[in-house]
């Protein structure tokens, strides 16, 4: 038997498995590593997160990624180089975070890889009729991560959901379904990246036909490319000071609202190949706001964010009322602007970090990959969801083999 695989054969039953998460947004801040303890499977996965860091992107990095992230016509030759490229330097960031915490590589049983979304094409958002499919691309080679850290690797966990009817995304039900469920309440987990989406869970117990999660539209996606637009070397608006001085600008807020994503039925994934630059400069012409100042575009980006995750609460509870208890993720959970705007949209709602559950809010993507792994190598394809709001019963990810 190839060693590999009879070490994998040994790892699907073991009563516990140490599994780093790799992930790396769209706000392309860096790589997030969660060293996570998982003991059992299914329902009952238990999760102890021994280790976690984010390793920043250099600005070379970030560079390097932007040439193709989001954009319809890249040059192939970079694409093809830029693969390898991040699979050896994710694999580097492993080896970097495991000396840091003063353990051996030959301890970690899966690296869980999602890799850099460069391109995501659901349906309903790409340009090309004659591709009547989803498709969603991530960059950063498994094989290289795994050989470049010696660790049997399971990457590219988007295509299955995809090839199962799917559009990729979000995958968040799954770990949320399976370790965040409680019999004590319904939650609503809300998280603010990049984009923003949520899942909603309901009791533990209870009917998980219910379970689903979607993306609600942009998180920080819009703000920070302003930010960075104005503010050369800013990356983001810190803790919104600058949207809080400003005065959210009505007119222009119609006009990014008029968009006909905030009006499509859910689940619906999105990314920042539609929210881009392009789709903010059309509504600042529509509405007549192209001299609008720094602050009140910010303060109406954080509106728009927050009255997309409304719109898309109020579309999935229009029939009952809507979780009170949300629990927020993500770096948007540490903008008081946005977190005030969604206080003002969700009236009623109960908001605290996913991190009084066990789960830091910045780990919690993170913590996906290795959940969807732990998974992938010893559980059962995990049933949630119904009709329309599905979410395809498959294992995920590739398995890459470091010899
Ligand atoms: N203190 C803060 N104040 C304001 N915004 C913040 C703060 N900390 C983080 N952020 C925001 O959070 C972003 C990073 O969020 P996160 O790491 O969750 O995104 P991501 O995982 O890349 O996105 P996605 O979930 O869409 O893939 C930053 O770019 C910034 O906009
Ligand atoms: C295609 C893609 O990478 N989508 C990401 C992105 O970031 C947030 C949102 O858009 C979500 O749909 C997804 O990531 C999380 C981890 C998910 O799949 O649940």
């Amino acid at each position: 038997m190839n060693p590999s695989v009879a070490r994998l054969y040994q790892l699907a039953g073991q009563p516990s498995r140490r599994i780093i998460g790799l992930m790396s947004g769209t706000s392309l801040d860096g790589l997030d590593v969660a060293l996570c303890r998982l003991t059992g499977d299914g329902p009952g996965t238990q999760l102890e997160l021994e280790h976690f860091r984010t390793v920043p992107y250099s600005d070379d990095t970030r560079a390097r990624i932007r040439t193709v992230f989001a954009r319809e016509q890249v040059s192939l030759e970079y694409l093809t180089l830029l693969n390898p490229w991040l699979g050896s330097l994710h694999a580097a960031a492993i080896l970097d975070c495991l000396r840091e915490w003063n353990i051996a590589p030959a301890d970690i049983d899966i690296v869980a890889s999602h890799g850099q979304t460069v391109y995501h094409a659901p349906q309903h958002q790409h340009h090309r009729p004659d591709f009547s499919i989803n498709a969603t691309l991530q960059l950063g080679d498994g094989d290289h991560v795994a050989v470049g850290t010696g660790i049997i690797t399971l990457s590219d966990f988007r295509q299955k959901h995809v090839a199962a009817g799917g559009e990729g995304a979000p995958l968040a039900a799954y770990g949320d379904f399976l370790l965040l469920s409680s019999p004590d309440e319904e939650r609503l987990l809300l998280n603010l990246g990049g984009i923003a989406n949520f899942t909603y869970l309901p009791r533990a117990g209870g009917d998980a036909s219910t379970a689903f999660s979607t993306d609600t539209g942009p998180g920080n996606t819009l703000l920070d490319a302003t930010v960075r637009a104005h503010c050369p070397g800013l990356q983001y608006d810190e803790d919104g000071r600058l949207a809080a001085a400003g005065r959210v600008h009505e007119g222009l807020l119609a006009a990014l609202l008029a968009h006909p994503f905030f009006a499509a039925p859910l689940p619906k994934t999105t990314g920042p190949e539609l929210f881009s630059s392009t789709y903010l400069a059309e509504a600042q012409q529509r509405s007549g706001t192209t001299a609008l100042g720094l602050e009140d575009t910010l303060a109406t980006l954080v509106e728009l964010s927050a009255v997309g995750v409304a719109r898309a609460v109020q579309a999935a509870f229009a029939e009952r009322p809507a979780p009170t208890a949300v629990y927020t993720s993500g770096g948007g959970a540490h903008n008081p602007a946005l977190v005030a705007a969604l206080e003002r949209h969700l009236p009623g709602a109960r908001f605290t970090t996913t991190d009084a559950l066990g789960v830091p809010g910045d780990a919690k993507e993170a913590i996906l990959f290795a959940v969807l792994a732990n998974e992938a190598v010893a559980g059962q394809p995990v049933a949630i969801g119904a009709g329309r709001q599905r979410v395809p019963a498959v294992s995920m990810g590739k398995i890459s083999f470091p010899g």
